[in-house]
């Protein structure tokens, strides 16, 4: 059957002639008609990305290429494989739920693969493909995204929260303190996962030995994610072949990492007749013991960074925007969710999304070939004034329907800002990672005040994910009640 679709090409509407999604019409083009950057013989455009700073301001750079550029372009980025990059909405949308495909298949860390490979190590739910990951996320979709999940994930989530913030409310009796902020949201980060795989009534986690466990574990998810970084853009076979130090800091902290993991793993295995937590439901669902320590040892990692460094950058926000904090504590915790969805419009940890194409499809007005590379840049459509008005403002409350402000701000495009991803491989953890952060801002600011003493200013930087460019240093005291 044939159809006419309305696409977009830099802002024109045309009308090809699609069927079953190829276009047969003389409009179709392909990506040798794609707009791109000017490059030079064997080095493409690998100048132009270390004149921007290099990998550090990749979102930065892209962001550029689009405004010069248009929704989307095609770059090689120093390698040899053409990647499509894409800002506008509509075309992130039709990637995630019309083209992904059945089983939608994403770019790995270099790192990552070769260590697998290495290892023959199976690893969890992000390095799964096919008939396996399909089978393993309906579970996992089913135990902690589905509308109850709520009712257990609370308890072990609300308590683990409750225990950070005895430890600074301690710390802050005695006047103002700055506390060690990355390390301490990593590791509440990790202890909230662990205790959602423990369950809220396990005894397990008041032994002593689980404490030193929990400490040297997070500290050692925050040196996988340091060393990879370092691995960033590097020749990761060569630098394994020569046995070099940054492989081997790499291969040792994943090493410890899922190892510590495992064992965490193991041993709630050993006792789970005595928890209600993932791992007891895992159980329940016939996964065998070593499909659950594949998955629960990866779930860990994949909740360190992403949770920790979005909770860093919404404390950031908020130190610096006395009246937001104002805002939530007169209001319900709900108006928090508003806060994160924009701290991540403006800082999605994951500034790039990417697919790899199932079959050939088409794209805006494209027809691209089966196995592209499709790189959605959310970082530049969270940021696009076409999408959001007064873009690089930090106004939570353009995500309240109920706010007269929000009046003065006439572009609102919710589907331009995607930090979850879309689709059915999009964060199985979202449900867990709002609960947290959610309870964890409305408490913090609640409780405590804060500035930020930073006498720089504070960028972000790619690091694989989003990050600041230095330590954030926050003033914090308790919270006078009136
Ligand atoms: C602010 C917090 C978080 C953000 C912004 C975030 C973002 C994302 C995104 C964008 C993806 C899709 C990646 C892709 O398809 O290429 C993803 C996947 C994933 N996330 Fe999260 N995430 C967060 C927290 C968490 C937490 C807390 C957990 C675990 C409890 C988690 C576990 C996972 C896993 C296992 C996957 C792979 C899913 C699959 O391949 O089916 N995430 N996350």
């Amino acid at each position: 059957m044939y159809c006419i679709k309305k696409c977009l090409i830099n802002k024109q509407i045309i009308k090809p002639i699609i069927r079953n999604n190829i276009i047969v019409g003389k409009l179709c083009q392909t990506i040798a008609n794609m707009p791109r950057p000017r490059s030079l013989p064997l080095v493409g455009t690998k100048l132009d990305l270390l004149a921007a700073g290099s990998g550090k301001n990749l979102h930065e750079y892209i962001d550029s290429r689009h405004k010069q550029l248009g929704p989307i372009f095609c770059e090689k980025l120093g390698g040899n494989v053409p990647l499509v990059f894409i800002s506008h909405p509509t075309m992130i949308r039709t990637l995630f739920l019309n083209l992904e495909g059945k089983y939608p298949a994403h770019i790995l860390p270099d790192p990552w693969i070769l260590y697998e490979k290495i290892n023959g190590s199976k690893r969890g739910l992000f390095f799964m493909s096919g008939e396996e990951w399909a089978k393993n996320r309906s579970i996992m979709n089913k135990l902690v995204l589905k509308d109850d999940s709520e009712k257990w994930l609370e308890n072990p989530i609300k308590s683990t929260i409750d225990n950070f913030l005895q430890k600074w409310k301690s710390k802050a009796i005695t006047g103002c303190f700055t506390p060690a902020l990355e390390s301490d949201l990593y590791r509440l980060s990790t202890e909230v996962i662990i205790n959602v795989l423990l369950g809220s009534n396990s005894s397990i986690k008041t032994s002593k030995h689980f404490e030193e466990l929990l400490g040297f574990f997070s500290e050692n998810v925050k040196k996988v994610f340091q060393t990879t970084t370092k691995l960033y853009g590097l020749p990761v076979s060569l630098c394994r072949y020569l046995n070099l130090k940054i492989w081997r800091d790499f291969e040792e902290s994943v090493d410890l990492s899922i190892g510590i993991a495992r064992k965490i793993v193991q041993e709630i295995l050993n006792n789970h007749h005595d928890s209600n937590g993932l791992v007891k439901r895992l159980c329940n669902e016939n996964v065998s013991e070593e499909d659950i320590k594949r998955i629960a040892a990866d779930f860990v990692m994949a909740a360190g960074d992403t949770t920790a460094y979005t909770s860093l950058w919404i404390l950031f926000l908020l130190a610096k925007n006395e009246d937001v904090r104002n805002d939530i504590r007169g209001k319900h915790k709900n108006y928090v969710k508003n806060v994160i969805k924009e701290t991540m419009r403006l800082f999605p940890v994951a500034p790039f999304l990417t697919r790899i194409l199932p079959k050939q499809s088409v794209l805006g007005s494209y027809v691209i070939n089966q196995d592209t590379p499709i790189i959605a840049s959310i970082y530049t459509s969270g940021r696009d004034e076409q999408n959001f008005s007064k873009a690089n403002m930090f106004l939570p409350y353009r995500w309240d329907r109920n706010d007269p402000r929000k009046k003065e701000l006439l572009n609102h495009v919710q589907s331009a800002s995607v930090p979850f991803a879309l689709g059915t491989r999009s964060c199985v953890g979202k449900k867990i990672a709002m609960l947290q952060m959610t309870e964890f801002i409305y408490q913090i600011v609640n409780n405590f005040d804060f500035t930020c003493s930073n006498s720089a200013d504070v960028k972000a930087i790619t690091s694989l994910v989003l990050v600041p460019d230095r330590d954030v240093k926050l003033t914090v005291s308790l919270l006078k009640k009136v």
